[in-house]
């Protein structure tokens, strides 16, 4: 086996009205190295001294993708390194998903196509969100109807983003039980209405449009905003400092503001200031997704 490089971007899913079928892309990476090796070595910062690397997360899912090519692992020496936080609503989960996908995928020779990916991905995942545009890159709008996938990848988006990440986390299984099991038919056509235009607006370059209609996100933001810190004051302060929306950045704790080109900076200095415990970037679209080095 020739050694290679894993590495898959982080995604904000949602981009509010888009709930479970919209993702973006963006520049904090998962990344693994992979030799073969004469004992298997799995680096992590997710894994202690103590820790057995069969109980890593990453090595799970490569495992079961190979006993579902009826083959098995070679031995090997994973390194993996991450810039993308755990639990804070920036899709850590998929994109360990698709760098275990990836790892079965180049260790066994499996000649997985980006469908095949797709579809494990979201299995695993349970919706298409963070999935896509982790493998793709850019804005991914998706749909998981029965088993099957659809998805569009929308051209590049004219905005700078900026996120503000706090301290604490959130688990999305946790930020995903305090949703209701269903909405009224008045409601479910009033919220899809919402993401309709926030979807339209977007790739028609009407960022005004876009921010104002994520912002009326009926399908999870309400029922969430008490589980994310100072979500009142985010949203207030980035409008006042020129953002065009702001919302949820996935399940949270994270939220994420579109702001006109070049104006981030302008958003991101008073934030901080105003957010001492946040971390508050720009942060740029990954369009590349999911690579894989020689
Ligand atoms: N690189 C990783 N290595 C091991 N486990 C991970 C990794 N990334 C994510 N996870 C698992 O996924 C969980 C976070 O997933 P989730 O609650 O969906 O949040 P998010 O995907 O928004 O970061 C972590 O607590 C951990 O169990
Ligand atoms: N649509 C999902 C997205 C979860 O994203 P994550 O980054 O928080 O894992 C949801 O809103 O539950």
């Amino acid at each position: 086996m020739r050694p290679f490089r894993i590495s898959v971007p982080a995604s904000s899913a949602n981009i509010g009205p888009g709930f479970d079928s919209m993702g973006l892309a963006v520049n904090l990476y998962l990344t693994l190295e992979v030799t073969e090796s004469e004992k298997w070595e799995f680096t992590s910062p997710s894994l202690s001294s103590n820790d057995n690397f069969q109980d890593h997360f990453i090595f799970q899912i490569a495992a079961k993708i190979a006993e579902r090519h009826q083959t098995t692992l070679p031995v090997c020496k994973v390194i993996e390194t991450s810039e993308i936080p755990l639990a804070r609503g920036l899709g850590s989960s998929a994109s360990a998903i698709l760098a275990g996908i990836e790892l079965a995928n180049q260790a066994c020779d499996l000649h997985l196509s980006s469908e095949d990916k797709l579809q494990y991905g979201t299995e695993i995942e349970g919706h298409p969100d963070n999935i896509a545009p982790a493998l793709f890159g850019g804005l991914i709008i998706s749909t998981l109807t029965g088993n099957e996938i659809n998805w569009l990848q929308a051209p590049a988006l004219d905005v700078d983003l900026v996120i503000y990440i706090p301290n604490t986390e959130l688990k999305t299984e946790a930020a995903r039980q305090v949703l209701p099991d269903s909405y009224t038919r008045e409601h479910a056509a009033a919220a899809s209405g919402i993401s309709n235009l926030v979807v339209a607006s977007l790739l028609a370059g009407d960022y005004e449009l876009a921010g104002k209609m994520m912002e009326k996100d009926m399908f999870h933001e309400s029922y969430r905003s008490a589980l994310i810190p100072n979500y009142d004051q985010i949203r207030k302060e980035a409008k006042f400092y020129g953002a065009y929306g702001t919302v949820i950045s996935g399940a949270g704790p994270t939220m994420i503001s579109f702001a006109p080109k070049g104006e981030g900076p302008a958003i991101t200095e008073p934030l901080q200031a105003i957010l001492p415990d946040y971390h508050v970037s720009v942060m740029k679209i990954d369009m590349q997704g999911l690579t894989v080095e020689q």
